[in-house]
């Protein structure tokens, strides 16, 4: 597989000092779905803005396809965990996920996009609604689909299933993972939660508290067909969760392990 995102060295202090990346490198293959998992208030988010060309980093770089990122590159996609700020209350969910794709696509190719990622997160009867009609965990499947309708070459999401409810959340974790399996796309998943990094990872980047560094860059051996249920009782799962933890509670803050 090829190499699809490096980071090198990266660091960024805000503006007042406050460091909150240091030394960061790591590498993200093509199709690959890399989870980070790090405490509170750690440098998560500073992180994937810098990936997302949001931020110019203070040193070090991000390197996209090999080339350095200034801005926001075109093939890629963000998911946010408020998925009630990112949709627009006025337009349709149709016209939501056909957004992006402006000036990308004709109408009728627009059109197609949006009804496939739509149908694909199980939302096709929901197409002609507005987003305030839909429930927390639909308006997220709704920002989901407008991710994939845009085909990106790197997806990120940051905190995407942090505000549903816990059933909710099992259940979008198991959609983004059919979505990875069917569609290959590689993506890099901001998270707070030990359990679910390891669930959807193919493998887990563990970060320090802030300023950000990395802990550890653990492999999920987890066959790639997961269940709610029998993968998190296995063996290999509670032995990667523990190890998680562990690394996190020598250096953070509490971080939430799902009972
Ligand atoms: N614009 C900013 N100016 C100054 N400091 C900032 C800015 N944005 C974030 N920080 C600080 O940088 C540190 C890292 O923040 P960041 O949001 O990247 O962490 P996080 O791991 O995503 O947090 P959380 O898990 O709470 O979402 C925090 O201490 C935060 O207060």
């Amino acid at each position: 597989m090829s190499t699809m995102l490096e980071l090198a060295g990266l660091r960024h202090v805000y503006r007042g000092g406050h460091a909150a990346v240091d030394s960061l490198s790591f590498t993200v293959d093509g199709g690959e779905l890399s989870c980070i998992v790090g405490p509170s208030g750690c440098g998560k988010s500073t992180l994937l803005r810098a990936v997302a060309g949001l931020i110019a980093p203070t040193g070090g770089e991000v390197l996209l396809h090999g080339s350095p990122v200034r801005g926001v590159p075109e093939e890629l996609a963000v998911v946010f965990q408020d998925y009630s700020r990112s949709l627009f209350p006025w337009l349709t969910v149709q016209s939501n996920v056909e957004f992006p794709l402006r000036g990308r696509a004709t109408r009728a190719e627009r059109r197609e996009l949006a009804w496939s990622a739509l149908k694909q997160v199980g939302l096709a009867d929901a197409a002609h609604k507005h987003p305030q009609q839909l429930s927390g965990g639909m308006q997220q499947r709704v920002a989901l689909a407008r991710a994939l309708a845009y085909r990106p070459a790197l997806l990120l999401l940051d905190e995407p299933f942090a505000s549903v409810d816990a059933q909710t959340r099992f259940e979008l974790e198991d959609l983004l993972l059919r979505v990875h399996a069917e569609q290959g796309t590689t993506m890099l998943l901001v998270t707070h939660d030990i359990d679910e990094s390891v669930y959807l990872g193919d493998r887990v980047l563990v970060l320090s508290s802030s300023p950000a560094r990395l802990l550890a860059d653990l492999p999920v051996h987890l066959p790639a067909e997961r269940d709610q249920i029998t993968t998190r009782e296995s063996e290999t799962f509670v032995e990667l969760r523990t190890e998680v933890a562990r690394l996190l509670r020598g250096v953070a803050a509490p971080v939430s392990v799902s009972p």
